[in-house]
């Protein structure tokens, strides 16, 4: 590409020195020792490049500015300069130096004098680079008067006017500028530059940054994933504060300094806000949050919906991207990941995210309200520090960032963090967040006075139970090899509902737990996996499940595009030896379809090679269900479909297992001997239907979207949604064949663009 001309205001930023205000320079609360003018100085005009330090690999490609080597000594290289250079070196070290101003303090009178200092390369020995950016290189560099350490961010002067970068630049610094001395934010002392490159002196973040930690240990545990995620949000609140969008969070610019604790960084891609007219009485500046803006910029997988589907952002595009680091930092990757970044940004368009196994409750609802499509359901940042999640950190006193971090510990799944949440009116958030933390003081409590073990101890029966029906050793329900498929259900209980399930359960106490506690008690279940994948299930499903049934699916035209099954089952474990696909090319089997009281089809598959690769696909699925011949209520939370195939559904909310016990058998009764298929699937409707229209009268469950509902059996668009989709209902994509007509294309055409634009990835 042809470069382009360089503008006056290109040209008085690369050009002319940057000057940074007295003002900017003696608010530092680091303050530079004096300066001593170095004899050593030398233009990096012209040198060769140094083997340690290098540019990003676009700028490498282009630059005329090198990192200098670390601690040369600079007498050495005059000698291979000839007079001119030497001439231009010497000029750009007096032209491109930081002029700082110094308070010294007198010794002998103690009179406060201030001095102009000028400081630039040569003041530093350079060593190790520490990082590289799309647009420049970050090296550690010791000031040679005090021996402190800085980051330098490096930055090629050509490269930046070849990739119209330049205005990145100037915002990174305004912002940076900006922000000076506020906490959690990277403190920039000054810039100073030569003929080939801008320096930026940072201060320096010995221990990295926040991905290198995630990926260091797996995961972080709740206590470290607070003590982060309240750093990070209250240091993105300063920022809006002020009146900066970052645009750009993700863990890579979150740094971490000689504390451990949280600080921002590149600010290249930020939107810093005009002020707008305020009448607060205290003249504090107001800036207009939700003012969109058209810059496509961010990184793929903490780029926001609404970027990507409505081309703008706002001050939620960083709320999205915290929602993304916390989930990352439980779960150890982020919520949306693909092979390609066309395809993560198709999971992002469309929500699509899974939990991963035992992901602990409170985060998990946390980040549900923070992975909202619609910026507007987003929680505010108000909203996300009144969350439950942060209920024990106080955000005014200052101890986010004065608490000494905690021990870096990964996540384990506990019983603990597995407690469900109560459910709260949907109506106001505000209100709702408030109950929440009500509810849950109050929930909690009786709780612990009646039995501290109980809620535990149920969830571990259920697990148990449902592992050992999986291992086919369910003690006297059924026969050693018996050709089984477990079915489970959960449901999130509230207060009401656990003391409705506590009343029908001592109704029935006597069909209840015996056998299941038997399972439980001294044996270890034989699969490991199996635990966690019924975790998974009894614990992140917060919808009541109306139905559970084996299907088969077919998969049509996708012979060139194999499946990416993890889309559906990202957790799928397959703990028990459940059929291979079909021999059909085009086919294959799903072990267990889950039917919502959202009108949502969660499936359950069986993972095999040629379903790895990710590809955008269409499923279109026939039914084939089980001929039923018997339904036994087991205990209060465990039925046994017994046909051909036995299916077992298991659910911690007796009310709507005994009811649906009824309606199945009921149902059964009414069907005539020798029902064929179709006949069956209209049982299941029925029940189905019947099953939306209670619990919507009832009013127990959310409301069941118009277009989710479940008319005339399974609807396709039941198997799109991932679990975590927040009961939005989100359509799937139109099928292949119409894709690669029209909408496919453009979508392609479209993810190439968006490509193009993309200025940042995390391609580093
Ligand atoms: N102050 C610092 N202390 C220590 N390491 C740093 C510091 N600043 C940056 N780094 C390292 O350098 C890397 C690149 O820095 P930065 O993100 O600022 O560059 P960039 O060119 O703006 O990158 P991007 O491609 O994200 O736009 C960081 O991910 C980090 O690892």
């Amino acid at each position: 590409m042809k470069n382009r001309s360089l503008t006056e205001a290109d040209h008085a930023l690369l050009f002319e020195p940057s000057l940074p205000t007295a003002e900017d320079h003696t608010q530092s609360q680091h303050p530079l020792d004096p300066f001593v003018d170095g004899r050593d100085s030398r233009s990096r005009s012209g040198l060769r490049a140094s083997p340690q330090g290098r540019f990003g690999d676009k700028a490498l490609a282009s630059t005329r500015g090198f990192i200098p080597p670390a601690n040369e000594d600079s007498s050495q290289h005059d000698m291979g300069l000839d007079p001119s250079m030497r001439r231009r070196r010497d000029e750009w070290a007096e032209r491109g130096a930081a002029k700082i101003i110094k308070e010294v303090v007198d010794p002998t009178t103690g009179e406060l004098t201030k001095h102009v200092v000028k400081m630039g390369i040569k003041d530093f020995k350079f060593g190790e680079q520490l990082g590289d950016g799309s647009y420049s290189s970050v090296v550690l560099a010791t000031a040679r008067d005090s021996g402190k350490k800085y980051a330098v961010k490096v930055l090629s002067k050509e490269y930046l006017i070849r990739q119209k970068k330049v205005k990145y630049v100037t915002v990174e610094k305004l912002a940076l500028q900006k922000l000076n001395g506020t906490k959690g934010i990277i403190r920039l002392f000054f810039t100073f530059q030569d003929e080939a490159s801008l320096y930026f002196l940072l201060e320096y973040a010995p221990h990295g940054d926040f991905l290198a930690l995630i990926k260091k240990h797996g995961s972080l545990n709740e206590q470290c994933a607070r003590y982060y995620a309240s750093q990070i949000i209250d240091a993105v609140d300063s920022l809006h504060t002020i009146g900066i969008i970052h645009r750009d969070i993700k863990p890579e610019n979150i740094l971490l300094d000689k504390d451990m604790k949280v600080k921002l960084t590149d600010f290249g891609t930020a939107k810093i806000l005009p002020e707008e007219p305020s009448d607060d009485a205290d003249g504090n500046p107001c800036f207009d949050l939700n003012a969109r803006s058209k810059s496509f910029v961010g990184t793929a997988e903490y780029v926001s919906p609404e970027l990507l589907n409505d081309s703008y952002t706002d001050s939620r595009c960083d709320i999205w991207a915290f929602g993304c680091i916390l989930f990352q930092m439980v779960a150890g990757k982020p919520p949306f990941k693909a092979s390609n970044e066309y395809l993560t940004f198709q999971k992002v368009m469309k929500i699509q995210y899974a939990f991963t196994a035992g992901f602990p409750q409170i985060i998990k609802d946390l980040v549900k309200k923070l992975l909202v499509k619609e910026p507007n359901d987003r929680l505010t940042i108000e909203q996300i520090k009144a969350h439950i999640f942060f209920q024990s950190v106080n955000f005014d006193d200052g101890s986010v960032w004065d608490d000494d971090p905690p021990e870096i510990q990964p996540y384990k799944i506990s019983a603990e963090a597995l407690k469900p949440l109560p459910k709260v009116s949907e109506t106001d958030t505000t209100t709702k967040l408030a109950n929440l933390q009500l509810a849950y003081n109050s929930h909690a409590e009786p709780t612990s006075q009646t039995s501290a073990a109980t809620c535990q101890d149920r969830s571990v029966i259920s697990m148990t139970a449902a592992t050992a029906a999986f291992n086919k050793d369910y003690t006297g329900q059924l026969k050693p090899g018996h050709n089984s498929n477990a079915f489970v259900r959960s449901s999130s209980s509230s207060t009401d509902r656990e003391k409705g399930q506590r009343k029908i359960t001592n109704i029935h106490a006597s069909r209840s737990s015996p056998s299941i506690t038997t399972v439980s008690k001294g044996k270890e279940p034989r699969n490991r996996s199996a635990d966690i994948f019924w975790s998974y299930f009894l614990k992140n499903l917060d919808e009541h499940v109306l139905l559970v049934k084996e299907v088969e699916l077919s998969v049509q035209a996708t012979k060139s595009l194999p499946v990416d099954i993890e889309t559906f089952a990202p957790d799928y474990k397959n703990p028990c030896d459940v059929d291979s696909p079909t021999d059909g090319a085009d086919k294959f089997y799903k072990r267990m379809l889950v039917i919502t009281s959202l009108g949502r089809g969660l499936i359950f598959a069986k993972n095999s090679p040629r379903m790895r690769k990710e590809h955008e696909f269409e499923l279109q699925f026939e039914l084939k269900l089980n001929q039923v011949e018997k339904i036994n209520l087991i205990n209060d939370q465990m039925l046994q479909i017994e046909g051909p195939k036995t299916i077992f559904i298991l659910c911690k909310d007796s009310a709507v297992l005994i009811e649906m016990w009824k309606l199945m058998n009921n149902e059964m009764r009414a069907k005539p001997k020798g029902a064929s298929a179709n006949l069956e699937y209209k049982m299941f409707d029925k029940f189905i239907s019947q099953k939306i229209k209670k619990t919507k009268r009832k009013n127990q469950v959310p409301r069941v979207p118009e277009s989710s509902r479940l008319v005339n059996g399974l609807p396709g668009s039941c198997i799109s949604k991932a679990p975590e989709e927040g009961g939005t209902n989100v359509k799937r994509p139109a099928s292949l064949q119409t894709r690669s007509s029209s909408n496919y294309s453009k979508l392609l055409a479209r993810s190439t663009e968006m490509r193009k634009n993309m200025t940042r990835t995390n391609e580093k």
